[in-house]
C-alpha cells in the first residue's frame, strides 16, 4: 500500500469541464495544485489568486500555490488574503526576505514551502529548512507543462528524505513535472510524499475525467506495484 499523496496540477485541467471534473477529483485527490506565474520568473502567465477562489466555490480540497514570480512579498500578501493553505515560494527569489515571509504566512495560520528549480541545490534552503512545511522539486524547467522530464533532479528528493529523518523536520517533500507512466518507477524510487500530475499523468489520458482518474490509478499501480488509495 502506498501513502503518497495526489495533487492535481490545475493549469492543466479542461476549463471547458471546470465544475465536471473538479467535482469528480474533489472525491479522489489530496490538494490541488495551482500554478502561479508573473511572465518574469518563468515566460509565461497562468492562474491566480482569483482562480483559486473559483476552485473554492466548488472543492472542499486543500490548495498550494505554486509561485513563479519574481515579486515573492506581492503574491504572498494576495494568497495570505484569500487564505491560501498551502504557499510555496521560488527558493531563488527569496534570499533576504526568506525568514520574513516564512513568519508572515505562519501567522496567518497557513503553510510555507519552497520550491527549487532543477539547477538549484538544497542548500540553499538549509538555513530556514527547519521552518518549512513543504519543499517542492522541479522535475522540469518550469513554466509549461510538457516539458523534458530531468532525472537528475530526483536525487535532491532523497536527500531531503534522509536530512528529514536525521534530524526531525516536518517538512513534506513535493515533486513536480512529467509525472506520469513513463516515469512513476523512478519517482517511487526517490519517494516523494507527493505527487503532482498534470496533463501527461492525468488530465490528458482520457476526455472523460473519470477514465484518466482510473489509467493514473492503474499505470500508478502497474509501474510501482504498490496499490493506491484513492
Ligand atoms: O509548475 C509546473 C510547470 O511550471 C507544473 O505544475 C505543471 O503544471 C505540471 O508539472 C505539468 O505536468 P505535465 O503535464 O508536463 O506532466
Ligand atoms: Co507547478
Amino acid at each position: 500500500m502506498s501513502n503518497v499523496q495526489i495533487s492535481p496540477s490545475l493549469m492543466t485541467m479542461d476549463l471547458d469541464k471546470f465544475k465536471t471534473q473538479l467535482e469528480f477529483l474533489d472525491q479522489h485527490v489530496d490538494s490541488y495544485h495551482i500554478d502561479i506565474m508573473d511572465g518574469h520568473f518563468v515566460p509565461n502567465i497562468t492562474l491566480s489568486p482569483w482562480f483559486i477562489q473559483e476552485v473554492r466555490k466548488i472543492s472542499k480540497r486543500p490548495m498550494s500555490a505554486h509561485l513563479m514570480v519574481t515579486d515573492a512579498p506581492f503574491w504572498v500578501q494576495q494568497l495570505i488574503d484569500i487564505k491560501c493553505e498551502c504557499i510555496c515560494m521560488p527558493a531563488e527569489v527569496i534570499n533576504g526576505l526568506a525568514f520574513r515571509l516564512i513568519d508572515q504566512i505562519h501567522d496567518a495560520g497557513l503553510k510555507a514551502g519552497v520550491v527549487l528549480n532543477p539547477e538549484t541545490p538544497i542548500s540553499v534552503v538549509e538555513p530556514y529548512i527547519e521552518l518549512l512545511d513543504k519543499i517542492t522539486i522541479m522535475t522540469v524547467d518550469p513554466g509549461f507543462a510538457g516539458q523534458r522530464f530531468l532525472a537528475s533532479a530526483l536525487q535532491k528528493i532523497v536527500a531531503l528524505r534522509a536530512l528529514r529523518d536525521q534530524n526531525g523536520y516536518k517538512y513534506l517533500i513535493e515533486m513536480d513535472g512529467s509525472s506520469n507512466r513513463a516515469h512513476f518507477k523512478m519517482i517511487d524510487e526517490a519517494d516523494p510524499d507527493i505527487y503532482i500530475v498534470g496533463r501527461s499523468g492525468l488530465f490528458g489520458l482520457n476526455d472523460h475525467i473519470d477514465t484518466a482518474w482510473s489509467q493514473m490509478v492503474k499505470d500508478y499501480e502497474e509501474i510501482t506495484g504498490k496499490k493506491l488509495n484513492k
